[in-house]
């Protein structure tokens, strides 16, 4: 559903993707891993056509750089790292800013975004200024706005594609698995989720499938349980480790080490 074909992103004469190809199918979410620098960023952004590439990028079937913005904008939602507005727009017309491209009335549009609100026990913070929310505060509210964005329509036989940027860096335990939880469900709604992740475990727990970059190219592409193993983690985080299957889920697991000597010094 989701297609990368031959991507390569440069930016000025340094190669910053080489190379990139992978097909992803609908129903799933998927997890793009890898060290700082190794260029999940930037492929997200060519998934969201915010930089030149070469290559092609196409999800059910079109070509996204021939896409029309307005129409891709009903499909296609995106939640970008460290987006701060200034303005003093209150939590909820943020929100409510995800369902502009939808043709709906007033009335359901107020429902969609309080259904959205509620999803995200966000009551609280709905009036607040978003200048003035904690960063886990707004970033539940930035997914807010993309999650609203692609929620409630009628399903269309092509799907939607979310797309999100290091969802759950601000988040505590319970927004953690609150945003991706409800990024799972969408995937599985014949959709496709695509998440820049840090934590391995929380990719583990909710990928279906995860992309591993290293300096620009593609290294591993497969279920967590293939590529979340010692032989592939340790030569990209050259971080002792230990893995071992979830107690209840019997995945893997990652139990990281910290620099010799330092946990007893
Ligand atoms: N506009 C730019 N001009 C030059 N180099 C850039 C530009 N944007 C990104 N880069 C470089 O491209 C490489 C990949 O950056 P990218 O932001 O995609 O990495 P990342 O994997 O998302 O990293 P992190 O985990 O630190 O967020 C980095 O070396 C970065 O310095």
């Amino acid at each position: 559903m989701l297609s990368c074909h031959a991507l390569h992103v440069k930016h000025g004469h340094r190669a910053i993707l080489a190379d990139i190809n992978f097909e992803l199918a609908a129903g799933q979410f998927i997890a793009i891993l890898g060290e700082n620098g190794a260029g999940k960023s930037t492929l997200l952004q060519a998934l969201t056509q915010d930089i030149d590439y070469q290559g092609t990028v196409s999800f059910a079937g079109q070509d996204l750089a021939a896409c029309n913005p307005a129409q891709l904008a009903t499909r296609r939602a995106v939640m970008l790292q460290h987006s701060r507005p200034n303005f003093a727009f209150s939590a909820k017309a943020l929100i409510a800013m995800g369902r502009y491209p939808i043709t709906e009335s007033e009335r359901e549009r107020e429902a969609n975004v309080n259904e959205v609100i509620a999803l995200l026990d966000l009551t609280a913070l709905a009036e607040r200024d978003i200048t003035a929310l904690s960063g886990g505060e707004l970033q539940r509210v930035q997914f807010a706005r993309c999650f609203a964005q692609l929620n409630g329509q009628r399903r269309d036989s092509s799907g939607k594609l979310m797309l999100l940027d290091e969802p759950t860096a601000a988040l505590d335990l319970h927004h953690q698995h609150k945003v991706l939880g409800l990024a799972k469900q969408f995937a599985r709604q014949g959709n496709v989720v695509v998440a820049v992740l840090h934590d391995l475990n929380l990719a583990s727990l909710y990928a279906d499938q995860v992309l591993l970059l290293a300096d620009g190219r593609l290294q591993q592409h497969g279920a967590p349980s293939d590529v979340l193993c010692q032989q592939v983690l340790k030569p990209i985080y050259h971080t002792e480790m230990h893995i071992n299957p979830h107690p209840v889920y019997h995945i893997p697991m990652i139990f990281s080490e910290p620099l010799k000597g330092v946990r007893h010094a």
